[in-house]
């Protein structure tokens, strides 16, 4: 799903209008999709009271009203200003409530009128046409739910949200409990204001009826969602272990058993036929404890054969605990040209490349490598700082992976994928809990089990292997608390990850604070 501004939107409905869907169609979808929202969500809410502004975001609302009045609730239109001030597709929708209740408001008393006994508010204050501050008696509506208890459904964006922000922090909006948008994410979707969940609770998308080819992002961005194919595809009735990969993680030097375990694992919980860590003799047996189904292979950085390591094998995690010495480098210098199989490349592996190898990555067979930095790696690969990683996160990442041909995943809060092609997806899943050791590992078990899997669709796999990763983290989280989850404890909730439904942009999608409710 693209992810676009308050512009590309304005664009979108114009080709939509010019593909022969009228704004008027848009606006009876938007509001049928906050009306349902509601319905679903809030069924013991049906005192039901629509702050209106006098644009199209006000229509949505009145749209909404018109439906919920219908044999559901008691419903009203609180107008922020007289009716005589609408026109077009508002008006239409004002003039068409049917069975809700009108009342023009002018001040802050006609609005708190309007709010008596209320149970449930929806905020059709403003949308995209909005530029801040909030002004007029949109401003005393906000100060109005900061003061009342009730919950809030915003349609489009919490009255206040600048579309276009990419910071993390909203000063100055309304307050919501669910944000119900139309079409596509904006960018304060996505980027936006997090650091209060409590203040902004999760962000649905609605398809309205808006033409896929109408929905345009310049800026190619899109939302890393998991695809129906990889999720939802059940395996073959006569499958055998050899369709579904063979993992090689290669790493685990004395003293870093951990990371290849982990990593093992993780592809082990993804759907790999087989994995095979490739590790010290001497942590054999700890890397070995992990699951009886790893098999195992004993790594000797100056010897070991390489057609022997990768007989078989379809894809290899490259560098989970494997340390930086010399014996380390060498073995990465040789290693890459010289093996032409898909690549996992992380963690000391990342290290090693950052030190003037990045043109491994051009030696031997084109081939395809998914680089799996943190901001501190991505920072050493560009030979900058983290400051300057994390205040330009987008471009570095797309001119990294266009000049390298790599899929770049540049971790962090709202990870994002950058494709060879200079595509960017973003990932809405993840949460706190999961900023310790370990999780890096267990990404890239899961993104080499899933490219194993699926080596002709790579942008897919890799994107659903964040996404899920970071699912799996949320329904961890869920289930403990953000202070005690291990990055062990995701691999445990995988199964929950996958089972969640995967979606396809033409129906309702959780972008944030989806299925773990
Ligand atoms: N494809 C879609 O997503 C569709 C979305 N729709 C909805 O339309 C709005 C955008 O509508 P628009 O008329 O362009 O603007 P708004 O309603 O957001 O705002 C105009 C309204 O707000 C007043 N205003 C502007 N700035 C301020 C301010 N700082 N303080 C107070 N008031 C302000 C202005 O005077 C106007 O009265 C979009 O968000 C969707 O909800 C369509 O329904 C169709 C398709
Ligand atoms: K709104």
């Amino acid at each position: 799903m693209k992810i676009l501004t308050a512009a590309e939107m304005g664009e979108a409905d114009k080709r939509s209008v010019d593909a022969g869907v009228s704004v008027h169609d848009l606006m009876e979808q938007a509001g049928a999709a906050v009306a349902a929202f509601v319905r679903e969500q809030f069924p013991d809410r049906r005192v039901i009271v629509i702050l209106a502004g006098k644009g199209n975001n006000g229509g949505d609302g009145m749209v909404a009203a018109r439906e919920l009045a219908e044999g559901y609730g008691d419903v009203r239109i609180a107008l922020l200003g007289r009716e005589s001030e609408l026109k077009g597709d508002a008006l239409a929708a004002w003039e068409a409530a049917g069975e809700a209740a009108k009342i023009e408001c002018e001040s802050i008393d006609d609005l708190f009128a309007a709010l008596e006994g209320a149970e449930l508010v929806i905020d059709a204050i403003v949308g995209t046409g909005f530029k801040p501050p909030l002004r007029g008696l949109a401003a005393s509506a906000k100060d109005i739910l900061d003061g009342i208890l009730l919950p809030v459904v915003a349609v489009d964006l919490p009255s206040g949200w600048d579309a276009d922000s990419t910071e993390q922090t909203v000063d100055g909006a309304c307050r919501a409990n669910a944000v119900v948008s139309f079409a596509a994410p904006k960018l304060a979707h996505v980027f936006g204001h997090l650091t209060a969940p409590d203040v902004f609770g999760p962000v649905l998308v609605a398809p309205i009826g808006t033409p896929e080819e109408a929905i345009v992002s310049t800026q190619n961005l899109t939302w890393a969602g998991a695809s129906k194919e990889i999720t939802e595809t059940p395996r073959n009735i006569n499958s055998n272990k050899g369709r579904f990969g063979h993992v090689l993680i290669v790493g685990g030097a004395l003293g870093k058993a951990g990371a290849p375990s982990m990593a093992s694992l993780a592809a082990l919980r993804s759907g790999a036929g087989l994995v095979t860590a490739a590790v010290e003799r001497e942590i054999l047996p700890t890397v070995a404890s992990v699951a009886s189904e790893l098999m195992l292979t004993p790594l000797d950085l100056a010897a070991t054969s390489f057609d022997s390591l990768t007989k078989g094998i379809s894809i290899v995690g490259l560098g989970p605990g494997l340390g930086t010495t010399d014996a380390a480098k060498s073995f990465v210098e040789r290693f890459i040209p010289a093996v032409d199989l898909p690549m996992v490349i992380d963690a000391d592996a990342l290290n090693i490349l950052s030190e003037g190898r990045l043109g491994l990555l051009k030696q031997g067979k084109p081939r395809t490598f998914v680089l799996t930095p943190h901001p501190g790696e991505m920072a050493r690969l560009l030979g900058v700082t983290v400051k300057e990683v994390e205040a330009d996160r987008i471009n570095l990442a797309r001119k990294f992976a266009t000049e390298h041909g790599v899929t770049l995943v540049l971790k962090g809060w709202r990870t994002l994928i950058a494709h060879p092609d200079g595509r960017i997806a973003v990932n809405t899943t993840g949460n706190p809990s999961m900023s310790k050791g370990g999780s890096g590992d267990i990404l890239t078990g899961i993104v080499a089990a899933l490219v194993g899997q699926f080596p002709d669709n790579v942008a897919e796999a890799v994107e659903t292997a964040v996404y899920l990763h970071g699912l799996a983290g949320d329904f961890a989280c869920a289930a403990q608390d953000e202070h005690t989850v291990l990055a062990t404890d995701t691999i445990m909730h995988l199964f929950e990850a996958f089972r969640s439904r995967a979606v396809d942009g033409n129906e309702m999608t959780w972008l944030t604070g989806l299925a773990v409710r």
